[in-house]
């Protein structure tokens, strides 16, 4: 087998085209650590479980649609208990921080990281940071015991706080080291995990015997590699509250229109699958499709379409959907959050209005529009219990590979098994809806909308050839050992 190493990410090459992309281990820069049984071995919970312990060579291949000559691929190393530990319960001293917008599911992670350090490893000191990245250095910390956080994931929003920006690598280790702290179990999303990934560098720089975990949390689903994140399945089922709501409304006046606007920054995954279990969605806006308003082919023909054929419609649009109709409006400052994340505009009520003057320009249709912003009540709420187990599961991975010495990485959910997965993978590239894959087109003739793509934009699209979308793996129309569109290849595949 060959082997390339650099500091975030080991690449274990094998034959038939295997590629491991494995993670950072505390052993990679301290040498002559010593190691402890698993305590594990010894509770009767475990031990009688057959084949508990995960095998030294266990990997998750990262695509599992093949075809007969397909090299094997990348592969990440799977999660879970190791014969052997690299940490004396007694020396642990995890914390705990939690960073960017809510998400349901936070406070389950926290729990479950508490409840798997104490249960399964008898360790018995956990720090909770106040408030983000800035509590390292800022604020006070909080103890955090099987009791404290006992109740805590029947509630929204994160017991120990968030915020965005504050991030100072070198004052963040400080504080790491000055409290003794050796697990540092980081829950956030894209701009969470490049800090932590900053941390863990520094940690390294500095030869600490800490590992460095992070638990990817975005409500936006715009995280790569895995297959979905925690708090996804809990926002598309409330997000259905909202669409229902709109129906509602909408049915029951003349030309009715429900407008319904929900989260998904750079990525509209909640819009597409709220849509999809709907069935009551007429037309679905997302980020990642661009539209158009005015002329043929454009919503507002369609808007007239649909209300003279059945009365009434439901339109969901993704917050970042067609921003570009509305940056102009943004005063000089206005434009960035404390993160550096684009401020964005109200596009719901900005197409509402749209919608509105049309018709009421026209005068040939009066129509009544109801508009319903339901994001933050989706965010705030506690998770479901789909995503009560994923998060559980997460979080016990997370506490298993630190334990195991294992450090810059995430826990994730690839292909429906527990990887690790190392930081820079996770950091390179945000996870969006491909609309050339099949799931739009699947949403597509669901909704019946037109797709407002001129041969232009389509020719675009395909030319973007951008990997497939990870809810989904698998899905993508492109040829998975060629990369050709389907049309192009000799013999048929995965589509
Ligand atoms: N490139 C980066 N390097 C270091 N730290 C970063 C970076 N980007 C963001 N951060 C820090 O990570 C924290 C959270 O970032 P951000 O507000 O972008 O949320 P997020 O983690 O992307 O989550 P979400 O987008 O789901 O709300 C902030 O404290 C911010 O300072
Ligand atoms: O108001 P805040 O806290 O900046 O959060 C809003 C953003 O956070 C997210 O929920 C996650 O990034 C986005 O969907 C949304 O744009
Ligand atoms: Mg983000």
């Amino acid at each position: 087998m060959g082997d390339e190493t650099n500091s975030q990410i080991k690449v274990v090459s094998g034959p038939a085209g295997y590629v491991l992309e494995d993670v950072p281990h505390l052993n990679d820069y301290i040498p002559d650590l010593p190691t402890y049984p698993n305590p594990l071995r010894s509770n009767p919970a475990y031990s009688v479980v057959k084949q508990y312990f995960v095998h030294v060579d266990d990997s998750v291949p990262q695509k599992i649609v093949v075809h007969k000559e397909s090299p094997r691929g990348i592969h990440f190393r799977r999660a879970g208990p190791r014969q052997k530990v690299y940490f004396d319960a007694d020396e642990v001293h995890a914390c705990i921080v939690t960073c960017g917008g809510l998400c349901p599911g936070l406070n389950t992670v926290i729990r479950e990281l508490v409840c798997s350090l104490y249960h399964m490893y008898g360790a018995t000191k956990v720090l909770g940071i106040d408030g983000g990245y800035r509590g390292f250095y800022s604020r006070n910390s909080i103890t955090l015991t099987p009791k404290v956080v006992n109740d805590i994931h029947k509630r929204g929003g994160t017991i120990i706080g968030t915020s965005r920006g504050g991030h100072d690598t070198s004052k963040i280790v400080d504080s790491i080291q000055d409290r003794g702290i050796n697990q540092v179990y980081i829950i956030g999303g894209d701009g969470t995990l490049k800090g932590a990934a900053a941390i863990f560098q520094e940690v390294r720089r500095r030869g600490l015997k800490v590992a460095v975990v992070g638990i990817p949390k975005t409500i936006d689903n715009d995280i790569p590699v895995i297959d979905r994140s925690f708090g996804f399945d809990t926002a598309v089922e409330e997000a259905q509250r909202a669409i229902n709501a709109a129906h509602v409304e909408a049915e029951s006046t003349e030309n009715g229109v429900g407008v319904v606007k929900l989260m998904g920054r750079d990525s509209g995954f909640i819009a597409m699958y709220a849509t999809l279990a709907s069935r009551d969605v007429d037309c679905c806006l997302i980020p990642e499709s661009p539209f158009f308003l005015e002329g043929k082919g454009g919503l507002f023909e369609y808007v007239e379409k649909t209300l003279k054929e059945n009365g009434h419609m439901v339109i969901v649009i993704a917050e970042g959907a067609g921003q570009e109709f509305l940056s102009g409006s943004l005063q000089p400052g206005e434009e960035r959050d404390p993160s550096g994340n684009r401020q964005l505009q109200d596009v719901g009520l900005w197409i509402s209005n749209r919608i509105k003057e049309h018709f009421a320009k026209r005068n040939k249709m009066v129509l009544t529009l109801k508009y319903i912003d339901p994001t933050y009540m989706i965010r705030a709420i506690p998770s479901n219990a789909a995503d009560n187990v994923y998060c559980t599961l997460l979080a016990q991975s997370a506490v298993h590979g630190a334990m195991a010495g294992y450090t810059g990485y995430t826990s994730g959910l690839v292909n429906g098994r527990q990887t690790y997965i190392p930081f820079n993978r996770i950091t390179e590239r945000q996870n969006k809806v491909v609309i050339t894959d099949r799931m739009w087109a699947r949403l597509l003739s669901s909704t019946n909308q037109p797709s407002f793509l001129g041969p232009k934009e389509m020719a675009e699209a395909i030319k973007e050839e951008e990997p497939p979308t990870s809810l989904l793996d698998g899905e993508n129309c492109q040829d998975a050992h060629s990369g050709k569109p389907p049309d192009e290849i000799e013999h048929s595949n995965t589509c």
